[in-house]
């Protein structure tokens, strides 16, 4: 089945929440101001209206200044964030590699944080049991498995999220920087390991401040500013047009 992934409109509202300036004239005003002054809701525009499409072979970077709205995008697309207009054509299965350590819990062995992480993933029972060796193989803790998760180190930690969160070929990867973890010897596996998703993936849509990374990954930049795309297209065009906005003003982002 071949791959795709099309952004109509999409337009993300967020709640924000703005607490009055208080600054603490008495521990009393300091008080009476928590107990009788909660913040403020209001909403922002943090994405307004982006359209673009992906086909197979397509590898789309995306760039855009802190806060532009890339890592918010990247959720978009992922579903964990719904858009609150427009909307998203999917085929093919998506893998996220946005937060490698998100979902672990450390009362938990490292097997069953396998399994935990698995599910989440959308892996079934069968696929779980066949991955679950390869996946401590590769994350180099097999003797480790039937520990408790808050037992281990944060590298050792963060070789199990990787080791997971790669441990399948999917069509879409989506991915907030290059992820890699672990010690030297372990940089040199993660980094093959990547490099393999990614010429195995049938679209990748990868957010990332480093031009050469860009360059040698992608064909297809795809530019945000204040929320807005402000152009989408090959990633040698897409990395001008970027270098050309941060020479302008900040533009004031809808979120602040
Ligand atoms: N959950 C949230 N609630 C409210 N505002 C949010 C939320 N998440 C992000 N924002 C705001 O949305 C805007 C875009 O944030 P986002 O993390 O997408 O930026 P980014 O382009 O990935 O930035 P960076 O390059 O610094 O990682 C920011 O102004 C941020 O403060």
């Amino acid at each position: 089945m071949s791959a795709l992934l099309n952004a109509h409109h999409l337009t993300l509202e967020l709640p924000i929440f703005l607490q009055a300036d208080r600054s603490a004239r008495s521990w009393f005003s300091t008080l009476w101001g928590a107990a009788f002054d909660p913040p403020k809701r209001e909403f922002r525009t943090i994405l307004d209206d982006i359209s673009f499409s992906a086909a197979e072979g397509d590898r789309i970077g995306i760039v855009g200044r802190n806060g532009a709205g890339k890592s918010t995008l990247l959720r978009v697309l992922t579903g964990a964030y719904q858009p609150t207009r427009g909307w998203l054509d999917i085929a093919g299965s998506r893998q996220a590699l946005l937060n490698i350590s998100l979902g672990f819990n450390g009362e938990a062995t490292v097997r069953e944080n396998v399994i935990l992480r698995g599910t989440a993933m959308g892996l079934r029972t069968r696929q779980l049991r066949e991955l679950m060796e390869p996946v401590l193989e590769f994350a180099e803790l097999g003797e480790k498995a039937n520990h408790r998760l808050k037992t281990l180190s944060s590298g050792q930690r963060l070789r199990l999220g990787f080791s997971i969160a790669t441990a399948v070929q999917q069509d879409i990867m989506i991915m907030d920087e290059w992820i890699g973890a672990g010690d030297a010897s372990f940089i040199k596996k993660a980094r093959d390991r990547m490099r393999g998703r990614v010429d195995g993936a049938k679209i990748v849509i990868l957010a990332s401040h480093n031009f050469s990374l860009l360059k040698d990954v992608c064909n297809k930049g795809l530019v945000i500013e204040a929320g807005r795309l402000e152009y989408f297209g090959s990633i040698d065009e897409s990395l001008k047009e970027y270098e050309r906005i941060l020479q302008r003003a900040p533009v004031a982002s809808p979120a602040d």
